[in-house]
């Protein structure tokens, strides 16, 4: 660490950032960020180098934090690297001195992103890889949008998506067995708190059957987030990179829930909701909901109870439920139906959350149903039916 203040700095590499191709001035526009998360040696590395070598036409600056051998976090590297323009091959090394990103990225984290900022026009998009032993949590929300939460860098950042790679050989013992954090299993925590998943490493497991029971722990975990099976991170890189998750309805849209959904959306707008489902493994649980169209009203109904349940961390009390219900959201998503065709994306984040209306391009065809998934701690029967009683 060079500075006195603690903060980290580029060091030059000399061949100075790559220019523009155009001198007009630019729209200000905020820079994607993509978190890649996952379990202890599932391929992370293996995917940020895949990220770097294909043709995709953005330059990418790299955040890594790296597990050094004497269990300190060692060092993260910013390189500034496009596969397209040899020219801007250069690569600049920011070393950062202490501690693991997910701790140290409110201080010193921050003031580093803050400096790779200043070069803005060297990249046009971050990836940041967390080491196995995050939890992308409190990194994604350092990137939402809310300027209070995200010390303004949300003003230059904006978050992409978060993308978890899971062993497909040993991440169902992972997920059964490892530490937990808060009473949640760190590597559930992972998976709560992702866009995409990757189950990689499919070429080392010989059963199908393997597969879809890690599969099926994974959906029930995050019913929203698609798992892809790869090996060596071999992906599109289309689905895991600019995929805009916390703006595009598209995602929610087509997240499959985890009972074959459509015959049940087939009876929506008809006044039915159907019973939600839920899960719990290891301290998290899961809320998946078809919601019919709403009302105005409704709307602010449910409004309030994702306020008071992000917020307050407990249920609303009722006439049939007096007593204090502790809750807690890792992560929520929703598309929220209207009754007037209109259209919203739920997105939380920790104790954020944003509700943004679809852009009516985005809206196809006639409404059918919403979709609520929360995913937390205590979200159980009594849950599912405050929530339940909010639709009804
Ligand atoms: N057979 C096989 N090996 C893989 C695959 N993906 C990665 N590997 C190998 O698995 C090892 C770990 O991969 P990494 O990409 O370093 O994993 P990581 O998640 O970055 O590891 P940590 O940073 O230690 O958590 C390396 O030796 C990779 O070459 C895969 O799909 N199949």
């Amino acid at each position: 660490m060079e500075s006195d203040d603690d903060i980290p700095t580029l060091i030059d590499s000399g061949e100075g950032p790559a220019t523009s191709s155009s001198e007009a001035p630019q729209e200000p526009r905020r820079i994607p960020c993509t978190i890649i998360s996952g379990f202890l040696g599932a391929g992370k590395s293996t995917l940020l180098k895949r990220i770097l070598t294909e043709k995709h036409g953005y330059r990418i600056a790299v955040i890594i934090n790296e597990f050094g051998d004497s269990a300190w976090y060692a060092a993260k590297a910013i390189n500034v690297t496009s596969p397209d323009d040899p020219a801007v091959q250069s690569e600049e090394v920011l070393e950062l001195a202490n501690g693991c990103l997910c701790c140290s990225i409110k201080d010193a984290g921050i003031a580093a992103i803050e400096k790779l900022m200043q070069r803005k026009g060297a990249f046009d998009y971050i990836v940041l890889e967390t080491t196995g032993l995050a939890d992308p949590g409190p990194i994604a929300s350092i990137f939402w949008q809310n300027e209070e939460y995200s010390a303004g860098l949300s003003k230059e950042i904006i978050l992409d998506g978060v993308v978890c790679v899971v062993d497909a050989v040993f991440g169902r013992t992972q997920m059964e067995e490892d530490h937990s954090i808060d009473g949640i299993g760190e590597s559930l925590r992972q998976i709560a708190c992702s866009d995409v998943v990757l189950l990689n490493k499919v070429d080392l497991v010989q059963s199908q059957n393997d597969l879809f029971e890690t599969e099926d722990m994974i959906h029930r975990v995050n019913p929203s987030a698609p798992v892809y099976r790869t090996a060596h991170a071999n992906i599109n890189i289309s689905r895991i990179i600019n995929i805009n998750a916390y703006r595009v309805a598209d995602h929610i849209r087509t997240a499959a829930l985890s009972d074959g959904s459509a015959k049940a959306n087939a009876n929506l707008g008809h006044g039915v909701v159907p019973q939600p489902r839920h899960y719990e493994l290891r301290g998290i649980s899961s809320l998946q909901m078809t919601i019919p169209p709403l009302s105005f009203e409704k709307l602010a109904r449910l409004e309030k109870w994702i306020q008071r349940v992000l917020w307050d961390k407990e249920l609303p009390k009722e006439d049939s439920n007096p007593n204090v219900h502790p809750v807690q959201i890792l992560r929520c998503k929703g598309l929220l139906v209207m009754e007037t065709g209109k259209e919203y994306i739920l997105q939380g984040v920790q104790t954020m959350y944003e509700i943004s209306e679809v852009s009516e391009q985005d809206v196809h065809g006639l409404p059918s149903a919403g979709k609520l998934v929360l995913i937390g701690k205590g979200l159980d029967e009594v849950a599912r039916s405050s929530l339940m009683s909010v639709l009804m």
